[in-house]
């Protein structure tokens, strides 16, 4: 799996995305989210792959198995990387999510890898104590998510990166955990709860850092992009 920062795509138009990606000549790992896609569908991607850039189609499914099957076995079929579900829909739900991704892979294609959503970053433990009735601290829920979905056979989870140490010494070095909530120091957090640096994701374990407006608002988003790589790089 590319290691490359994640780009979060957050734009609503095609051509936000062309002015957007046109500033970059190398190719990236970037990641679709339902603004982009849910208004612009599978041409999107077909696009931004003719560009030679990897995918990671991040639309969390969490439906019954049934539905989410039928619903993976025909994102197989875009030359997607990587893609989730939300393990909050069970174990029955990942394993069929992953049926459906290999029953719908073209013969001769790698299937994109499969990852569940943990605990969203924008998630506190206050807030998974008191709205979602989990008790306990947040990390216990992440990496309990994080085995079910390793049991159900997904290659690995999104976290955030303050949970990244644990899930590797649960589910091996790997398991994905893929961490978005990353900002430079002293930056904005918005509506994230659970943040860190690239340096701390490195540090910690992350196999893959997800990082959108930290980028896609900055100044000079290519100097950005290039600031968080070489942090999360270690150079
Ligand atoms: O737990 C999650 C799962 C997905 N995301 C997505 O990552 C980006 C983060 O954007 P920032 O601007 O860097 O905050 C965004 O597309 C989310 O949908 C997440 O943040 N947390």
């Amino acid at each position: 799996m590319n290691t490359k920062p994640i780009i979060a795509l957050d734009f609503p138009t095609p051509e936000d995305v062309t002015t957007f990606l046109s500033q970059f000549d190398e190719p990236l790992f970037v990641k679709v989210g339902m603004e982009l896609y849910l208004q612009n569908g599978p041409s999107i991607i077909r696009a931004i792959k003719a560009l030679g850039h990897d995918i990671f189609l991040d639309l969390k499914l969490h439906d019954i198995p049934n539905t989410v099957k039928s619903a993976m076995k025909g994102l197989a079929k875009l030359d997607i990387d990587l893609v989730n579900v939300h393990a909050a829909g069970g174990s029955l739900m990942m394993k069929a999510a992953l049926e459906g991704l290999i029953e719908g892979t073209p013969e001769g294609k790698e299937r994109p890898a499969l990852i569940a959503v943990t605990q969203l970053t924008s998630t506190s433990e206050e807030q998974m104590n008191n709205e979602q009735k989990i008790p306990g601290a947040i990390f216990e829920s992440v990496v309990h998510y994080a085995k079910l979905a390793k049991d159900a056979g997904l290659d690995g989870v999104v976290c955030s990166v303050l949970e990244a140490k644990m899930i590797e010494e649960a589910c091996g070095k790997a398991f994905l955990k893929v961490t978005p909530g990353i900002r430079l120091a002293g930056g904005a957090t918005h509506d994230q709860k659970r943040v860190a640096t690239p340096q701390v994701a490195r540090a910690e374990g992350s196999t893959q850092i997800v990082v959108g407006r930290a980028i896609t608002k900055a100044q000079n988003p290519v100097e950005a992009y290039h600031t968080v790589a070489q942090l999360w790089e270690g150079n």
